[in-house]
Order: structure tokens, then C-alpha cells, then sequence
């Protein structure tokens, strides 16, 4: 927690500020039942209605004082805790910009969410108490007990047991709450979790009949998380009564002694109506105390969960520019400055981690410009993952991967990224127009380069089919169009760019034959010059490839035409023979 807090490092003045103000407000809080017992001891009981209308007067200008300062302070605390949320927010959002899917698998996409906006609202609002408190509930209850030392010093023991007894509550119920609070915001992921698979998979729920299932995992996620906040809260509403009795006998003491004492003539009425009030104060003070115990541990268990994402280093970084120089200039000497679109595999392996497999192993080949790879293979052989491989998604076990001649751990990856066109196997589209998603791919690209990619991409006709054509909105997830629109309106994007590497991770898989021949062939002049890879499971599709990599179990189990892989590749003979017998089939 206080590791986050040093994010309020810009908000210093704001924080001096609260602080002060609560300092000022604590202060004409202590003085004005010292105030009250003058007007009693010397105004009321020597009748003298001058002194009274004078230091009421004066307690009311205190009491406004004290007022004003409260407001202000709120006011401040709020704007600095909020401002803390955002920069902590911003601070979050661009960190995991960078986590590789390395991170995003171990923290999960649903967690990350909760941490971005839960989490952070929770050390948010116990930020804006501690402003408050931090400064106010000590002040009281240190200020409280010496004045009330200093009103009746014998009186005051009664403190000696009453504040024990209370700490010791406060202490006992707190240690029991921290481990419950860490649960619950485990349990809203797991909330989350269940409800973004419910939302994005209904249509699959729907057929399935899956509703009553879903619904009972909802329901148990659901309970579960109400279960544990009623038992922490069952634990909390118990610290209010326990205070409040304690509060109670202690005033019951205090009259019962006070009023000894004043029999006795050791005190006077005025200052036993002030110890009271200051024996209010003081438990009071503890109260907050205790409610600071009661939502510390919750925010802190947030900040923990935060601190966790912020301290997670990303496994894949750039070079040091150091290190990018001596690159760059070891480029120029040896002549690979001028090469475009050059894509090197060198014996290079791969595993996810906690994987028994190798997902890649030993892979060699390279592709130049104007030349299109193709990578075939069954479900699982490891297609995607030697893609993945090139804009550094991942890094490699072994061997390495060059692009231009360059490892690509040796580059920045903004230079390694700008150089290749990615189209994913599962299409990705953004809330906005067709327009503002083909220009994704090039943020200056004028209107001709998109008619034109669309026309390439063969999702033209389509596009000016639409009410308003290139200006129609996608909605979230691209739900408004068909999966075969999705994938050429994603190849669009890419062939904006012109990039000098394609990659295409089965991007055709939706695509009826004769658009996938008709794409096919207009890419092909459109790619004259870079160099494409396609990973496709359909055998016509990489027919013409001028390479094909025949992928089994993340081994290279043949490369090359198709004409020498039917000739020397048992498994792509397979793949072959499979296929053409399915079609025939239908
Ligand atoms: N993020 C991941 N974490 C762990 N293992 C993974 C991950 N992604 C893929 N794998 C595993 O790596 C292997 C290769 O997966 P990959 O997605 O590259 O196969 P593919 O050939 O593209 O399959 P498909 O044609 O079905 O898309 C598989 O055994 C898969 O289970």
C-alpha cells in the first residue's frame, strides 16, 4: 500500500493542504469543550451573561472555523484521491500495454480487469478517509486524553481500561477480516470470469441448451462471493456495538464517579460536562481508528493485487539504444541495411511454459520478398506458434529468428512491428467505422489506399453494399458482420500498410472457394514485393505457394513445392489425399 502511494507524489500540495486543514479542524474541536466549561463553571454559575455572550460568540466563530475547514478538506481529499485513481489507472493501462502473452496468460484477462477498475476504486475511496483520518483520529484521541488529564486527571484512569479493552477489539476483529477481504476480490474475478465467458459465448450457451448450466455457475460464483462479504461484513457489524457498549459503560463510569467527585467538591460541573465530551472525542476517534482497520486491510489487499501488476516485468523488451546503435551500424557495414521482407527461421525451438511438448522444435527455412511460404499441418502441429514467432510474441527457447537479416531480439519492436502486416486466425475488428478499422493498419492512408485494399482484401462489393458504405459502424467485436466479412475487412487493414512481411494466420478459413481463389490471385499482385506466409489448412489454398512447410508436431516434416512434397512427404501426401477425398465426398 504504501508502495502505491507513492503514486500521490504529484498531488503533494493538495495532500499538505488536507492535512493542515484537518490539523486546524482538530484543533477547534479540542478547544471548544474547554469553551463550553467556562461558560458553565464561570458564566452560568457566577451569572455573568456578558462572559457568556462573549465566549458563545467565540465558540461559534471556532465551530465555523472548524466547519470551513472540514468542507475544504473534504473537497481536497476527494480531488486527490480521484486524481490518484486516474494517474494509477493510466499507470496500469500503459504497463500492461507491454505485457507479452506471457503475462496476460498467468494474470488472466478477466483479474486484469478487476485490478484496472475495482481495485484501484477501492484504495481510491480509503484514500480520501486516511486524508481525513490520518491526521484527525490521533490528534483527537492524543489531544482529547491530555485535555481530559488536564479537566481531571484521577477521572482519567478510567482510560487505562477502557482504551485496551477497546484496541484490543478493534485488533482482534481486524486480524480476522484481513483474510476475508483478500477472498472477496479473488472471488469477483472469479465473478468476472464466469460472466465474460456467459456474455461472449451466449450464442454457444444458447444452442447447447447450456442456459440452466451457465446459470448455475453464475449462481455459485455469485454466492460464493455474497457468502464471504456477509461474513466479513457479520464481523464488522459486530466491532459497532462492541465500541458503542464500551462507550456506554464508560459514560455510565464516568457520571457515577464524576458525580463523586463533584459531591466532594474536587470538580466542578463544567468540567465533568467537558471530560465528557472529551471522552467522546477520544472514543470517537477511536472509532475511526477502527474503521480505518476495517478498509485498510481491504485496500490493501487491492494494492497488493495492483503492485502485483505493476511489478510485473515484461519478458520481451527492446535492446538498450546502445545496443540498437551498435545494430545499426554493424548493418551498414555489412550491407544488410538494404534488405526488405527477409524472414530467417534458424534452428529454432519453442515451448510454452509449463508445457511437456516442445511446441516448435529445430525449425529452419527462409523467405525473401516476392515469394510466398506457405505452412501447412494438422490442428495443434504448431502452425500459429511459428508465426507468433516473428513480430516477437514470444521469444525463442533456441536458435533464432531474422528478420532483414536482424535477430528480432536485437531490434526495437515498434521497427520489428511496422515492417509486418499480422492478420490473426480469429479476426479482431474495433467499435467504429469500416473506415477507421481499415485505417488502423495506416493512420495516414488516404481514401484511395482504402477503396483500394478493400478492393484487394475482395471486401469492396460488400462494404458498398452497405446503407452507408465505408462509413458504416462496426459494432463491439465486429457482431454486425459475418466471420468471412471480419477476416477480408482484417486483410484490409494489414494490405493498407504495405507491409514487407504478411503474415497470415489462417485468414481464409471463412472464405468460400471462389473468394479464396479470387483473394488469392489479386494479392498476388499485390505482393509482388514483400514476402507473404500463410498458414491455411486447406491444401488448394497453398497449392501455388512457391514453399510449403509441412508442419507435424512442431517439426518440419517436409519443405518444399507441391510437386516435390508429393513426391517425397508421407504427411503431406496424407494431408493431400485426405482432403481431395472429403471433396469428393461432398
Ligand atoms: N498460449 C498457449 N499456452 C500454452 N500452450 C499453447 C498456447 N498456444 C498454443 N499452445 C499449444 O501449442 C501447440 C501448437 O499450437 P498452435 O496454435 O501453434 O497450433 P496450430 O498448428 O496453429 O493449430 P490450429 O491449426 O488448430 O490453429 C498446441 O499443442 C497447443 O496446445
Amino acid at each position: 500500500m504504501i508502495k502505491l502511494l507513492k503514486g500521490l507524489k504529484p498531488f503533494r500540495w493538495g495532500v499538505a493542504a488536507v492535512l493542515i486543514l484537518v490539523f486546524l479542524q482538530s484543533m477547534g474541536d479540542l478547544y471548544l469543550p474547554t469553551l463550553m466549561s467556562d461558560i458553565v463553571d464561570k458564566g452560568i454559575v457566577q451569572g455573568d451573561r456578558a462572559y457568556i455572550w462573549r465566549i458563545g460568540a467565540y465558540m461559534l466563530l471556532v465551530a465555523g472555523g472548524g466547519a470551513l475547514c472540514s468542507v475544504i478538506a473534504s473537497y481536497l481529499s476527494a480531488r486527490v484521491a480521484a486524481g490518484f485513481g486516474r494517474n494509477t489507472r493510466s499507470r496500469m493501462f500503459e504497463h500492461v500495454e507491454n505485457f507479452t502473452l506471457h503475462e496476460f496468460d498467468k494474470l488472466g484477462t478477466a483479474s486484469l480487469i478487476t485490478r484496472t477498475t475495482n481495485d484501484i476504486t477501492q484504495v481510491q475511496t480509503v484514500l480520501t478517509m486516511m486524508l481525513r483520518m490520518m491526521v484527525g483520529a490521533p490528534m483527537m484521541m492524543i489531544g482529547g486524553i491530555i485535555m481530559a488529564v488536564s479537566e481531571d486527571a484521577k477521572l482519567s484512569l478510567i482510560f487505562v481500561i477502557v482504551i485496551p479493552v477497546l484496541v484490543g477489539a478493534i485488533f482482534l476483529i481486524g486480524m480476522k477480516g484481513l483474510p476475508l477481504f483478500k477472498a472477496i476480490q479473488v472471488k469477483l474475478d472469479t465473478l468476472n470470469r464466469v460472466l465474460r465467458e456467459h456474455l461472449t459465448g451466449i450464442r454457444v450457451i444458447r444452442s447447447f441448451n447450456r442456459i440452466e448450466h451457465e446459470n448455475k455457475r453464475f449462481t455459485a460464483a455469485n454466492k460464493d462471493l455474497t457468502d464471504t462479504a456477509i461474513k466479513v461484513n457479520k464481523i464488522m457489524a459486530g466491532l459497532m456495538p462492541i465500541m458503542m457498549l464500551v462507550m456506554n459503560f464508560s459514560m455510565i463510569g464516568i457520571l457515577y464517579y464524576g458525580g463523586i467527585r463533584i459531591g466532594d467538591g474536587d470538580l466542578q460541573v463544567g468540567s465533568l460536562m467537558a471530560f465528557i465530551q472529551y471522552a467522546m472525542q477520544i472514543m470517537f476517534s477511536l472509532i475511526m481508528v477502527s474503521m480505518m482497520f476495517v478498509l485498510i486491510p481491504r485496500a490493501s489487499a487491492s494494492a497488493l493485487r495492483i503492485n502485483e501488476v505493476l511489478d510485473m516485468q515484461p519478458e520481451i523488451v527492446d535492446p538498450a539504444s546502445g545496443a540498437l546503435q551498435a545494430t545499426a551500424d554493424a548493418k551498414k557495414q555489412d550491407g544488410r541495411d538494404g534488405l526488405r521482407g527477409y524472414v530467417e527461421f534458424d534452428n529454432v525451438s519453442f515451448s510454452y511454459p509449463g508445457a511437456e511438448q516442445p511446441a516448435l522444435s529445430g525449425i529452419s527455412f527462409s523467405a525473401r520478398p516476392g515469394e510466398i511460404t506457405a505452412i501447412i499441418g494438422g490442428t495443434g502441429s504448431g502452425k500459429s506458434t511459428l508465426l507468433s514467432m516473428i513480430p516477437r510474441f514470444y521469444d525463442v527457447i533456441e536458435g533464432a529468428v531474422r528478420v532483414d537479416g536482424v535477430d528480432v531480439r536485437e531490434m526495437a519492436q515498434e521497427d520489428l512491428r511496422s515492417k509486418i502486416g499480422y492478420i490473426p486466425q480469429k479476426a479482431v475488428l474495433f467499435t467504429g467505422t469500416i473506415n477507421e478499422n481499415i485505417r488502423y493498419g495506416k493512420e495516414d492512408a488516404t481514401d484511395e489506399e482504402i477503396i483500394h485494399a478493400a478492393k484487394v482484401a475482395q471486401a469492396y462489393d460488400f462494404v458498398s453494399a452497405m446503407k452507408e458504405g465505408f462509413d458504416s459502424q462496426i459494432a463491439q467485436g465486429g457482431s454486425n458482420v459475418s466471420g468471412g466479412q471480419k477476416q477480408r475487412l482484417s486483410i484490409a487493414r494489414a494490405l493498407v500498410r504495405k507491409p514487407e512481411v504478411y503474415l497470415f494466420d489462417d485468414s481464409f478459413s471463412a472464405l468460400d472457394f471462389k473468394t479464396d481463389a479470387k483473394l488469392r490471385a489479386a494479392l498476388k499482385e499485390e505482393t509482388t514485393e514483400s514476402t507473404v506466409l500463410i498458414v491455411a489448412q486447406r491444401v488448394s489454398t497453398v497449392m501455388d505457394a512457391d514453399r510449403i512447410i509441412v508442419l507435424d508436431e512442431g517439426r518440419v516434416a517436409g519443405i518444399g513445392n507441391h510437386r516435390e512434397l508429393m513426391e517425397n512427404s508421407e504427411v503431406y501426401r496424407e494431408i493431400v489425399s485426405s482432403q481431395l477425398s472429403e471433396e469428393e465426398i461432398a
